[in-house]
């Protein structure tokens, strides 16, 4: 059977996964979903009510049901910078379409998130940025298919990037 053609964007929070995922979807002629609005919409709360009236072991927990049952053939498909938690969820999500890790180096996420401590990351309490950056980051790299460095580039030059490397990988399937 042949592979839909999805597309799994992953990094951390701050990488550009939902602002650049639309603009993919528009130049692939693919549908786009963000896995965070599928978690609020079966929630029907936000992500920060089910941190604070629940917390982030079950946010995680919960992401990983919407992501293990999602049935997304051709989409950009943004997930939540906490979506490599869950082994079986990136299974299932990897089977739509090759999976997009965008590299972000921890100044550049510092420079554009301002509010780490209210941005409703899933991370233990007293979890510094760098110790989340580093235990993300291995997990990023094991799920990647493709990984974009996202430094020093505007969206429009991480777009190009990401098509570009989309159609180096078709071609060498070929
Ligand atoms: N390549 C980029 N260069 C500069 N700013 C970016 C870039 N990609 C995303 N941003 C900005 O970073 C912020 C976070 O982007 P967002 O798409 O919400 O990230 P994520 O979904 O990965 O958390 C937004 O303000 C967005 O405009
Ligand atoms: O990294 C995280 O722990 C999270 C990132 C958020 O998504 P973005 O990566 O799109 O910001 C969202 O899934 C949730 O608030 C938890
Ligand atoms: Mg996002």
């Amino acid at each position: 059977m042949k592979k839909s053609k999805s597309l799994v964007l992953v990094g951390m929070p701050g990488a550009g996964k939902s602002t650049l995922g639309v603009l993919l979807a528009k130049e692939l002629a693919l549908d786009f979903v963000d896995t965070d609005v599928l978690i609020q919409l079966r929630e029907n709360r936000t992500l920060q009510e089910i941190l604070n009236e629940t917390g982030y072991l079950n946010l995680r927990r919960i992401e990983g049901e919407v992501i293990e049952s999602a049935c997304l053939p051709n989409h950009v498909i943004a997930t939540g910078g906490s979506a490599v938690y869950s082994e079986a969820g990136m299974k299932n999500l990897a089977s739509f379409g090759p999976v997009v890790f965008l590299n972000c180096s921890a100044d550049e996420l510092r420079r554009r998130i301002h509010n780490y401590d209210s941005r409703g990351i899933a991370k233990a309490p007293g979890q510094s940025f760098e110790e989340l950056f580093e235990e993300r980051q291995e997990l990023y790299r094991k799920y990647a298919d493709i990984t974009v460095d996202c430094d020093d580039r505007d969206l429009q030059q991480v777009l190009d990037q990401v098509l570009a490397e989309l159609e180096a990988a078709d071609q060498s399937r070929d």
